[in-house]
């Protein structure tokens, strides 16, 4: 996690979640975890009182009142479900000024949407970040606006570094980043859960199983990411001649392991566009 320099002092400022679920959490998290800001300068709002508890547990401020967070708040990240995006966007715009920096993190929202719907020249930036950002562990891309200062860019870019991996990317990519990065997590708890069940299958605990299931994944994303090697390498040097692995190996290929990871991403990017055009 790169430490990036930024004239504005990041931990004085306000930050607004409208949409206080699950990816808000995860990311408010994050930022109180890296000690990037100051959880009285975070306020999250939603309608119903289901996430109140929560984010008041970690000393934020909870509200029902959009208008009045996004008015008091410097950054403003959208976290509200994309269909219920046009409405929140059209609530808001009336307190939205020059002070604001909006960001939004729907998927298959577009850019250009965004800007139509909030007054002229707003600055926006479009994120896609991944719930793993509550353990510091987030793979995140952002894409500046066109109203966008460079100060902003930076500012976002401080600020998702602190929650993991991140890098500014272009909008023609975005769906595609979603498909692998943004759904990925569940991905892998699903493997992680099949995994566990196979221990368990062959009669490992539960709660070892799930243990050497996670840890497994864990050790070896960090070798991919720590040592440089391709994946398929890393892979062969599991693999003994005649041993065990390359049986596992020959089951996963016979079932079309590659190809239904290959699927996911490709769905859930088709998804993001189609989302993508529904909002134009
Ligand atoms: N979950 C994930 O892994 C990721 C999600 N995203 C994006 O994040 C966004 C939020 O997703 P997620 O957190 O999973 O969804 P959740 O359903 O967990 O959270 C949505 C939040 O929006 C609130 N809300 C609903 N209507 C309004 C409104 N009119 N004004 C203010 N708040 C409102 C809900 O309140 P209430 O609880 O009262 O209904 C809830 O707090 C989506 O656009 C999604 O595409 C992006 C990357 C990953
Ligand atoms: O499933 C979704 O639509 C959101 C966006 C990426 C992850 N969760």
């Amino acid at each position: 996690m790169g430490e990036i320099s930024v004239k504005k002092d990041i931990s004085e400022m306000s930050l607004a979640f409208v949409g206080a679920g699950k990816m808000a959490q995860a990311m408010a998290k994050g930022f109180l975890a890296a000690g990037v800001v100051k959880a009285d300068h975070i306020t999250a709002t939603a309608p119903s009182c289901r996430s109140q508890d929560t984010l008041e547990g970690i000393g934020c401020q909870f509200t029902h009142n959009n208008k009045e967070a996004v008015a008091n708040s410097d950054i403003i990240f959208l976290s509200v479900k994309p269909h219920v995006l046009p409405g929140v966007l059209q609530e808001i715009a009336p307190v939205v000024t020059k002070r604001h920096l909006m960001v939004s993190v729907a998927a298959g929202v577009p850019l250009q949407f965004l800007e139509e719907k909030l007054p002229p020249k707003s600055r926006v930036i479009r994120v896609m970040p991944n719930t793993p950002c509550v353990v510091r562990q987030g793979a995140s891309v952002y894409v500046p606006g066109s109203h966008v200062e460079k100060e902003d860019s930076e500012i976002i870019k401080s600020l998702l570094s602190s929650l993991g991996y991140c890098s500014e990317s272009n909008e023609g990519m975005i769906s595609a980043v979603t498909g692998l990065a943004g759904s990925g997590p569940a991905y892998a708890f699903t493997a992680i859960d099949a995994l566990a069940d196979g221990g368990v299958k062959m009669g490992l605990p539960r709660e070892l199983s799930i243990k050497l299931a996670a840890q497994t994944l864990l050790g070896a994303s960090k070798m991919v990411l720590e040592t440089g090697k391709h994946p398929m390498q890393l892979k062969d040097d599991v693999c003994s001649p005649g041993g065990t692995t390359i049986y596992a190996i020959h089951k996963l290929e016979s079932g079309g392991f590659r190809n239904l990871l290959i699927d996911a991403v490709e769905g859930a990017c088709l998804r993001a566009d189609a989302i993508a055009k529904k909002a134009k």
